[in-house]
């Protein structure tokens, strides 16, 4: 499904939007949920990869494939090979069988698991027989993916003996295994953060529990990219959030205010406001904390002619697709003057914006989501929208409330 988004006529916003729980916090409590059935969950995600996870956990199949969910596919492999009872072949979309997973495949190993590459070797798809482990101590690098430590932590309560984690060199999107943590801590199980050792206690059931998953923040960050482009005195306020977020991409309502856009959290949501223009300086931010929210910053600086650095990306490359070069790619068709290296991207003030372009989404849902608000500025065109639910279900009917027009290119 190729799309045409456009305005009729440019007016202030003022919208309510709701937004589905984050996909990172449900897809770990889907995985303690089985371990722990006592916990309920509340506005759990509909994103399509929080979906794969419940079919992976639920069905009796030997195969079982979890299309683009990277959580899935690191957070599965742990639960799959500590899990006595179950065999099973885990795999993914194309994509996901390019993505890297033996650093915790190795780990997994060093602990006992039976593990084996089922092609490349590194890479899904994996086969993987469950095992009793009893071994209680394992390292781990932390430069490439965090995912690989948060499916480590969200099984270490089930192990005999627990396990200490030795993290080793640098540790990469630290707010994700932040995030694991305050969850298992709200589930009542031990944990102890100390220097590169993580310690989880073992732990056999836990109290009858229901625990409210936050809306996405990730999500969230396509209304700042719009808020930052509207007119002054445009707002948009988004449920279900709150202040003291177990989610890292919550330093978008700093961040934003680089572009006149103040975050005024309420009980249960947040009024993001546009009070003045941006900032015409230089935006500088190391995302290494928030790699997700980089496509749509970049967007937002080229769509307001600000010229930014943005450092710490150095995962990037091995997300839903190479995110820097689709960045280089599409933003270049579009008149933006973009360099980028394995780990950063700098962008030049631009003064002018190509009108109908083609965006390329490479199956990625935040190249998608990030050039849609290009739309409040020119009508721009974007191929295979349809990607967008793997993150985000209803991302294009919520971008009609706010005034874009959506119209299907046949
Ligand atoms: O643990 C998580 O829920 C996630 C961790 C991050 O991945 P990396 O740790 O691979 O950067 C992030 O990009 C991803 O969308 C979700
Ligand atoms: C990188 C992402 O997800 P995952 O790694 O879980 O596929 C994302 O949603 O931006």
């Amino acid at each position: 499904m190729d799309l045409l988004l456009y305005v009729l006529k440019h007016k202030k916003i003022s919208q309510n939007i709701t937004i589905s729980g984050s996909k990172s916090e449900s897809n770990r409590l889907l995985i303690l949920q089985k371990l722990f059935p006592e916990i309920s969950i509340e506005n759990l995600s509909d994103s399509d990869d929080s979906v794969h996870m419940q079919h992976a956990l639920s069905t009796e199949k030997e195969l079982v494939d979890i299309g683009h969910a990277g959580t899935a596919m690191r957070f599965l492999t742990s639960y799959f090979a500590t899990t006595e009872g179950r065999n099973v072949i885990l795999t993914g979309s194309e994509r996901m069988q390019n993505r890297p997973i033996k650093i915790l495949v190795d780990a997994l190993q060093d602990l006992g698991a039976k593990i084996e590459y089922q092609d490349k070797i590194g890479y899904p798809p994996l086969k993987i027989s469950s095992t009793k482990i009893t071994k209680e101590k394992v390292q781990i690098h932390g430069n490439v993916s965090s995912q690989y430590i948060s499916s480590l932590l969200l099984v270490a309560s089930k192990l005999e003996n627990g396990l200490t984690i030795e993290l080793l060199g640098e540790i990469t999107s630290i707010p994700y295994i932040e995030m694991t943590l305050s969850l298992l801590h709200q589930l009542g199980i031990e944990t102890k953060f100390e220097g590169n050792f993580i310690q989880v206690f073992p732990k056999k059931s836990v109290q009858n529990q229901t625990i409210v998953v936050e809306s996405d923040w990730s999500s969230a960050s396509y209304f700042y990219s719009i808020v930052a482009i509207s007119e002054i005195g445009s707002e948009i306020i988004l449920s279900a959030y709150k202040n003291n977020s177990l989610q890292g991409d919550s330093c978008l309502a700093t961040i934003y205010q680089h572009f006149g856009v103040e975050t005024v959290f309420q009980e249960n949501s947040i009024t993001l406001k546009k009070i003045k223009e941006s900032s015409k300086e230089l935006l500088e931010i190391d995302l290494k904390n928030a790699p997700d929210i980089a496509q749509t910053i970049a967007v937002t600086c080229f769509a307001e002619g600000i010229a930014c650095n943005l450092t710490g990306l150095h995962t990037l490359k091995i997300k839903e697709t190479d995110r820097l070069e689709a960045l280089h790619d599409e933003l270049t068709k579009l008149g933006a003057t973009i360099s980028v290296s394995d780990k950063s991207l700098h962008l030049e003030k631009s003064a002018e914006i190509k009108k109908n372009i083609q965006i390329k989404t490479y199956n990625d849902h935040r190249m998608a989501m990030a050039f849609a608000p290009l739309a409040l500025k020119v009508p721009i065109k974007i191929l295979d929208a349809e990607v967008v639910t793997k993150s985000y279900q209803k991302f294009w009917d919520d971008m009609q409330l706010i005034g874009i027009e959506v119209d299907e290119l046949v």
